[in-house]
This record gives structure tokens, C-alpha cells and sequence, in this order.
């Protein structure tokens, strides 16, 4: 048989899918990562880079094609990742999902039997996405807006996003238009090697209830190197749903969006959309659920799982700008909430003013020192909500929240990976897991949500 080389081409047959959406193949035993490639496919692949105990391969041709196979997908969304699953249909995302949540449970614990329910499908499977976060570079002389190459940072120019909502992609190329009529591409747009140029990235929300927008230039410098009052009038004159711009500033090297001073140039500093029947106030620098219809399923299905009474305390931990907590502050007794970022700590006080709600009390500090002080403040909820980012929950905070000895614990989690360990870490601590309800928040990708009911035995 042909040996593993770089630059050689091997014809195979497609054996799996990774989580990132990679096809994977074996060259006598092998493996290889292959972009765009379906399990079932046989395809023709040649080998790009051999690593220690795996490699990547690109695909060449498809040989015979997966019927769960979408065609006509413009290969950029895979490329930079935008829609790393868009290649198959949707049945296939989900149903692929679906395996990988059972999987990683049963990886992390065989003996366990788990209940998965079926995942629940999102209504609209392209142009969910409420946020935009996209790069601004010069290419060959020309400002281009798009996305960055998967691992990299060079900048593939993307006019439709795909995902995202139509009004916030048709705001980032009127954007770019008007800054190419303002001057050269190479003053206005920044480039990492040389650490030069003024707008490094745009963000941009549009609230999906109000259609409410913010739009954020992240500039090296509070200067414009064109005429600034101009600029802001043409936007808001064609954009009348743009309801604030800011200036971030950020001067830093780093891969962090935004850096620590804000400017507002025009109306406030937040938008407001509604969840679930109550207004939110949200902050650029606030985290706030991307797929807002989808969202409002995942709360609704925690709710659902946490039998909630009246008389229930219940802790909303990791709250942003307080969603979880706010959206269900009228049916219980008390909510208490904690999140590290002090912005979106005060959105969630003024959501609470906004919607009437005062059983609430929303503290700024990283959960595992704030639940630790509550349990010493002799706190004792009902349920506890956690909606941890991907690294899960710390072990300091499982210690505290378990001595709590709530009757439920709701987990929503964005990775199945560090979701399962943390089962295994509560059981431990006396929560089991009764029910699991994967979510698809982010359909053409290879994101995941999940959310579990614990129950204290
Ligand atoms: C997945 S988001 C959930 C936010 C909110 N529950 C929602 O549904 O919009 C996770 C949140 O945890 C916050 N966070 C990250 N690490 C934290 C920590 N150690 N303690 C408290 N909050 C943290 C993030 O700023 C973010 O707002």
C-alpha cells in the first residue's frame, strides 16, 4: 500500500464526523482530518500535514456522495467555520447532535443509564443570529469586512453571514461602503503584523423582539481619520432602528474583542429586546443568548424541569444580564444571582426596576466566591439555575452549591464535554442526573446546548 505522505492522495471511505464537523478518515490506521467530508462518502483526499498521533487531509473529489450531503454551500462558511455543519441537512445536524450528547455522557459514565430526550429543533435554521462580530482588514488596498480563516487570521471578505439576521449583514456592508468612499484602506483598516490602522472589528446586535440596534467600532484610537459627524448621520439617516454606537477602544495586542474604555457617539449605551414577556436591557459587553427564539425554548424547557412554587428562593447562577432569573421572579419567592462582568450585573438591577420585579438581589463576583459567601450567609434555595460558560463549573462552586442542599439543580451548558463531568462530580456531591434535553441553539454549527435536571437524593 501507498505510504503516509505529505502531498500524497489516498481514495477512502469516510468513517466518522468529529464535533467539529471534520470528516474523519484512517490511512493505514492513521487518522486524518478531512474539511467537507460526510461519513459514508468515499472521497479521494490528499494528505496537507502529518502530526504526531493524527493529521489533515484535503478533499480532492467526491467519490460517491452521503445522501445527508447539502450542495451548493458556499465552502467559506466551513472554512471560517461560520457554518462548520452547513454541508449537511439539517435532520443530519440534529440527528449527529443528538449521538454526540449521548456519547460524551456514556464516555464519562458507562455504567449510568441516561435519559436524552429528543433535541428540540430550532423554528429557523439560517439567519438566527441576533450578533455579529466581524474583522475589518485591507486586502490588496481594498477595506474588506468577512471572517477569519478557521485557526488563523487571515480574512476571508463575506457579504452574506449566513446566520446571522439579514438586517445586521446589511449593516456591515453599508459599513464598509461608506468606509471605502472615506479614505485609504490601509489608514482606516488594521493590521495585526504591523500594528497600525484605526478599526479592527464591528459589532453588531439587533434585538429580535424590537429589531432594536448597537452597533460597536472597536478603533485603536478615540481619533477618526475621516470627518465623524458625517459618518454617524449617514448611518443613522439609512438605519433608523440603530438605537446607539459606541467606541471601544482597544490598543492591546490580545485576541479580547474589547478593550476597557467606551464612548458613546450616538443614543445609550444599551438596546432593549424582551424574553419570554419581560424587557431586557442589554450592554455591548453583557453576554445575551444569540439565537433569541431558540433561547426562550432552552429557559422555558429549565423552567419546565424545575417544577418551580411560589414559595421558592432560587439562585440564578452565571445570570448576565439576569434572563434566567427575571424571567421567573414572579413566580417565586426570591432570586439570587451572580456574574463576574459589572456591566451586565447593573442591566440585570435596571431589568429588574424595568419589569417591576424587587424579590431580587444580583451581586457582581465570580460564582465559586459568591456562592461559598451565601452558603456562609446561610443562603438555602430551593432550585439553583447554573448557565456556566464551556469550561463548566468550578469545583469550589459545586462544593458551596451542593451544601445548599437545594431540591433541584438546573444545568444549562454550551459543552456536552465539560456538562458530563460535572454529572459525574454532583452525583458525588449527592445530585443526580434524572433528565437531559438537548437544545439546538446553533444550527449550522457545531455548537451544542444541553440542559439537565439534578435532583438531590
Ligand atoms: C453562558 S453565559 C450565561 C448568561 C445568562 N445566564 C444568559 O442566559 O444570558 C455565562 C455567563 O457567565 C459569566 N461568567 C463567566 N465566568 C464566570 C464566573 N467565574 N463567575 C460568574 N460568572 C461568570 C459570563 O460573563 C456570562 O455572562
Amino acid at each position: 500500500m501507498n505510504e503516509l505522505k505529505k502531498n500524497r492522495v489516498f481514495e477512502t471511505e469516510v468513517l466518522d464526523l468529529s464535533h467539529e464537523g471534520y470528516g474523519v478518515v484512517k490511512i493505514g490506521g492513521f487518522p486524518l482530518f478531512v474539511e467537507n467530508a460526510l461519513p459514508g462518502e468515499t472521497i479521494e483526499v490528499r494528505v496537507t500535514k502529518i502530526g504526531k498521533s493524527y493529521g489533515y487531509g484535503r478533499l480532492e473529489k467526491i467519490i460517491i456522495p452521503s445522501e445527508f450531503r447539502k450542495n451548493n454551500i458556499d465552502l467559506d462558511y466551513l472554512r471560517t467555520g461560520i457554518a462548520d455543519f452547513g454541508h449537511m441537512t439539517y435532520e443530519a445536524q440534529l440527528r449527529f447532535k443528538q449521538k454526540q450528547v449521548v456519547e460524551v455522557l456514556h464516555k464519562i459514565a458507562p455504567k449510568e443509564e441516561f435519559s436524552v430526550l429528543p433535541i428540540i429543533a430550532a423554528p429557523e435554521a439560517t439567519k438566527y443570529r441576533n450578533k455579529a462580530q466581524v474583522p475589518v482588514r485591507a486586502i490588496n488596498g481594498q477595506l474588506e469586512t468577512g471572517f477569519f480563516r478557521k485557526n488563523s487570521h487571515q480574512l476571508i471578505p463575506i457579504t452574506d453571514f449566513y446566520i446571522q439576521n439579514p438586517e445586521i449583514d446589511q449593516l456591515i456592508a453599508f459599513i464598509r461602503d461608506e468606509l471605502r468612499k472615506l479614505g485609504s484602506a490601509n489608514k482606516i483598516a488594521y493590521d495585526e503584523e504591523k500594528r497600525r490602522g484605526w478599526l479592527r472589528n464591528i459589532v453588531i446586535r439587533r434585538a429580535h423582539h424590537t429589531g432594536e440596534m448597537m452597533l460597536v467600532l472597536v478603533v485603536t484610537s478615540p481619533q477618526f481619520p475621516f470627518d465623524k459627524t458625517e459618518f454617524l448621520s449617514v448611518l443613522t439617516e439609512n438605519f433608523d432602528t440603530l438605537k446607539s454606537i459606541q467606541l471601544n477602544i482597544n490598543t492591546s495586542n490580545g485576541s479580547y474583542i474589547f478593550g476597557k474604555k467606551w464612548e458613546i457617539l450616538f443614543g445609550q449605551a444599551t438596546i432593549e429586546d424582551t424574553m419570554l414577556g419581560k424587557k431586557f436591557q442589554i450592554s455591548a459587553p453583557a453576554f445575551y443568548q444569540v439565537n433569541t427564539a431558540q433561547a426562550e425554548k432552552l429557559y422555558q424547557t429549565a423552567y419546565d424541569f424545575a417544577e418551580l412554587k411560589k414559595t421558592d428562593h432560587i439562585v440564578d447562577a452565571y445570570s448576565g444580564i439576569g434572563t434566567i432569573g427575571l424571567c421567573v421572579a414572579d413566580q417565586v419567592s426570591q432570586v439570587y444571582g451572580m456574574e463576574v462582568i459589572s456591566e451586565a450585573v447593573e442591566n440585570a438591577k435596571i431589568n429588574a426596576n424595568l419589569n417591576n420585579l424587587h424579590n431580587i438581589n444580583y451581586v457582581t463576583g465570580t460564582a465559586e466566591h459568591v456562592m461559598a459567601a451565601w452558603l456562609a450567609d446561610g443562603i438555602s434555595p430551593d432550585v439553583i439555575f447554573v448557565d456556566p460558560p464551556r469550561k463548566g463549573l468550578d469545583e469550589q462552586f459545586i462544593e458551596a452549591a451542593t451544601q445548599m442542599n437545594a431540591r433541584t439543580l438546573i444545568y444549562i451548558s454550551c459543552n456536552p464535554a465539560t456538562f458530563a463531568r460535572d454529572v459525574v462530580r454532583l452525583k458525588t456531591k449527592g445530585y443526580e442526573l434524572k433528565l437531559t434535553q438537548p437544545v439546538d441553539l446553533f444550527p449550522q454549527t457545531h455548537h451544542i446546548e444541553v440542559v439537565g435536571q439534578f435532583i438531590k437524593h
